[in-house]
């Protein structure tokens, strides 16, 4: 049998992201505290992400509040799949409860990407993230016109060192046609390929003409929004996705699973933040240390102010 203790936390970004989904000026989530029996602690988190598709924070709270005051292995292993979040935090909280002293598998050796700020704040903003290492950035796109944001690209590529490497993300934001202008830019920038890749450049119910572009263009594209949970990405690879898929598994479901599934399929991972707090982000790179095959997206230190 086990016992919770949780806590609510909001962490303000220094300045608000901007996303096509709109503006996002802090991260709110559950702390949490699970005990056994014999008094081992094990802790975990629940960042939910629901303009993603996960559960709101209310029903994340609503789900923590009606859990028993003394539950069963079985009743954290049945959380509904409606609450991929929660999934997440129980579940790695049950890990680390339960298992060896983490061997932390080399999570030091993870090369990181940095999440710049969106619009010409880019250009200001990256010196200072290659100085603490950055050789990945990413960039919102699908916010402004598309002139200007081919603009702001051309001008950041131009400026940033030839061995950096750019992650553009639409999260869903453009249309067939100006997700074409921006690959026929991204193939441009090849042989010397300064555009690692093109993430959700069609909103989640466009999965087949994202196929359709991942066939016509030589840069990768990467599924986010359409991959959110560990169903929604076993889906995508049995209907044949053959880019990239990101991974954000503090909302993709228990990490068990997550784990399970990367081990017995080979696919192109990007594992990714959902600005979650120390205690997620240990539990996310402790999957990505053994199953990621690119840099992680987890440079985000410079959006908080603690
Ligand atoms: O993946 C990264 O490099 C940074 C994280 C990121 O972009 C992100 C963070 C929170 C919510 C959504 C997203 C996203 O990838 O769209
Ligand atoms: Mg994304």
């Amino acid at each position: 049998m086990f016992r919770l203790s949780f806590q609510p936390y909001q962490r303000r970004f220094k300045q608000a992201l901007r996303t096509h989904h709109g503006l996002w000026s802090q991260r709110d989530g559950i702390l949490l505290q699970l005990e056994d029996e014999r008094g081992r602690m094990g802790k975990g988190e629940i960042a939910p992400l629901p303009w993603f598709g996960s559960e709101t924070l209310e029903e994340a709270l609503y789900f923590c509040r009606h859990l028993p005051a003394r539950f069963s292995l079985h009743e954290l292993e049945a959380i509904s799949e409606a609450l991929p979040a929660c999934q997440f935090g129980f579940g790695s909280a049950l890990e680390s409860l339960s298992h060896r002293p983490a061997a932390s598998e080399n999570k030091e050796a993870l090369l990181h990407s940095a999440l710049l700020p969106t619009g010409k704040a880019a250009l200001t903003a990256w010196p200072a993230l290659w100085k603490r290492g950055y050789r990945t950035y990413k960039l919102k796109i699908g916010v402004s016109s598309l002139a200007t944001e081919q603009d702001l690209c051309r001008t950041l590529l131009s400026e940033l060192p030839p061995s950096a490497q750019l992650r553009l993300d639409a999260n869903g934001g453009l249309d067939a046609q100006t997700a074409q202008q921006w690959l026929e830019i991204c193939d441009g920038s090849r042989p010397t390929s300064d555009i690692e890749y093109l993430e959700q450049p069609l909103p989640v119910n466009q999965f087949e003409d994202m196929l359709r572009l991942s066939k016509q263009y030589t840069t990768p594209i990467a599924l986010d929004e359409s991959v959110a949970t560990l169903p929604q990405l076993i889906h995508c690879y049995e209907k044949g996705w053959p880019g990239i898929f990101v991974i954000k598994p503090a909302i993709s479901g228990y990490p068990q699973q997550l784990r399970q599934f990367c081990q017995t399929h080979a696919i192109d991972a990007v594992f990714s933040s959902v600005f979650e707090t120390e205690i997620g982000r240990h539990a996310c790179l402790q999957l990505a240390a053994t199953l990621s095959t690119r840099a992680v997206g987890f440079g985000l230190d410079h959006w908080f102010a603690d």
